[in-house]
């Protein structure tokens, strides 16, 4: 049935994002425990009652690497979307956590995300337009999923002045103003694999020496960041996105990581459109190819859990093909 305020009880804030705000919350009827973000909003009740009716489209947005959905409602001036609670956290989160992520789960981040864009654009014909760590969630099942995804047009024109984050995961034509579009959300992830890949937002490049003190004394990436590193005082957001425009675009240091890897990096991060490998082009990369099975068995090995109640093997099992898990 349809959600409304009075059946959500709160729990704990999950986070605060640039315009919206998440709670953890549990829906008194069903007991169910679910994510709801806030969007505030001062618009015309038409647009309002808009923004809902085309946010029910997620109700048909189906698959295993989208962040499942409840419903939608306003109250006052705060738009709710109510979705499936993600118990593992974004990746920006977890980042901050690991220092860095290994390239073997990059690898099937990759998959999740790639799988979940090309779900986007067949079955609902729409880009995700906001592709970051903090919009991949994983749950502790291993399971790797996209939210915060442009479905209703409404919501994206209602929102434009006002969502300005502090970095810019943006490609060079969207930054420009020219026509973008899924070849946007290729850079995109390209730069959060790279960020993810060497801790830290890659723009402007870190040095050599920054590269190699990092992999040197901890190749694992255990230990803090050389001081050095992290708190490198960024640049200013508009002096980033021209850096973006005017600039090379990042890469991955060879030495560091495969060059499979390093190949699929730089063809995400070309900077002219016509360069840039599109989605298909990537769904038959060698690093694609290289990690598209692995995340295969774990979905299986996710439905045969439900199926069986061994709690044992449940446990042992989830411990190995659980990549996530394991990193947090
Ligand atoms: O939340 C957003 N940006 O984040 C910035 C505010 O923290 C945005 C933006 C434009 N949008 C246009 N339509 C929807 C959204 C949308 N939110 C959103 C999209 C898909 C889902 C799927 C159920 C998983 C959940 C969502 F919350
Ligand atoms: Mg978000």
């Amino acid at each position: 049935g349809e959600l409304k305020q009075d059946d959500l009880v709160n729990i704990c804030e999950l986070g605060q994002g640039n315009g919206g705000v998440v709670w953890k919350v549990r829906h008194k009827p069903t007991d169910k425990i679910m994510a709801r973000k806030l969007i505030y909003l001062e618009v015309k009740p038409a647009l309002k009652s808009q923004i809902i009716r085309e946010l029910k489209v997620l109700h048909q947005c189906n698959s295993p690497y989208i962040v499942g959905f409840y419903g939608a409602f306003a109250v006052e001036a705060q738009i709710s979307i109510c979705m499936e609670y993600m118990d593992g956290g974004s990746l920006d989160l977890i980042l901050k956590k690991v220092m860095r992520i290994p390239e073997h789960i990059l690898g099937k981040i990759t998959v999740a995300v790639l799988r979940g864009l090309s779900y986007l654009r067949e079955r609902h014909r729409i880009m995700h337009r906001d592709i970051k760590p903090s919009n991949i969630l994983v749950n502790q099942q291993g399971e790797i999923k996209l939210c915060d995804f442009g479905v209703s047009a409404q919501l994206i024109d209602s929102t434009l002045h006002t969502f300005i984050g502090t970095r810019s995961y943006m490609s060079p034509e969207r930054l420009e103003g020219t026509h973008y579009g899924i070849m946007s959300d290729i850079w995109s992830l390209g730069l959060s694999l790279v960020e993810m890949a060497v801790g830290r937002y890659p723009i402007p490049p870190p040095s050599v020496q920054d590269i190699d003190a990092l992999f040197k004394e901890d190749p694992h990436g255990c230990q803090s960041r050389p001081e050095g590193f992290g708190c490198h005082k960024g640049l200013a957001i508009f002096e980033l996105m021209e850096w973006i425009v005017n600039e090379a675009p990042p890469g991955l240091a060879r030495e560091h990581f495969s060059s499979d890897f390093c190949d699929f990096i730089d063809r995400c991060l070309k900077k002219s459109t016509s360069e840039r490998a599109d989605l298909n082009t990537l769904l038959n990369h060698s690093f694609y190819r290289r990690y598209e099975n692995e995340i295969d068995n774990q979905d299986m090995s996710n439905e045969n859990k439900q199926s069986t109640n061994d709690n044992d093997n449940l446990a042992d099992e989830q411990q190995r093909t659980r990549p996530i898990g394991a990193v947090l």
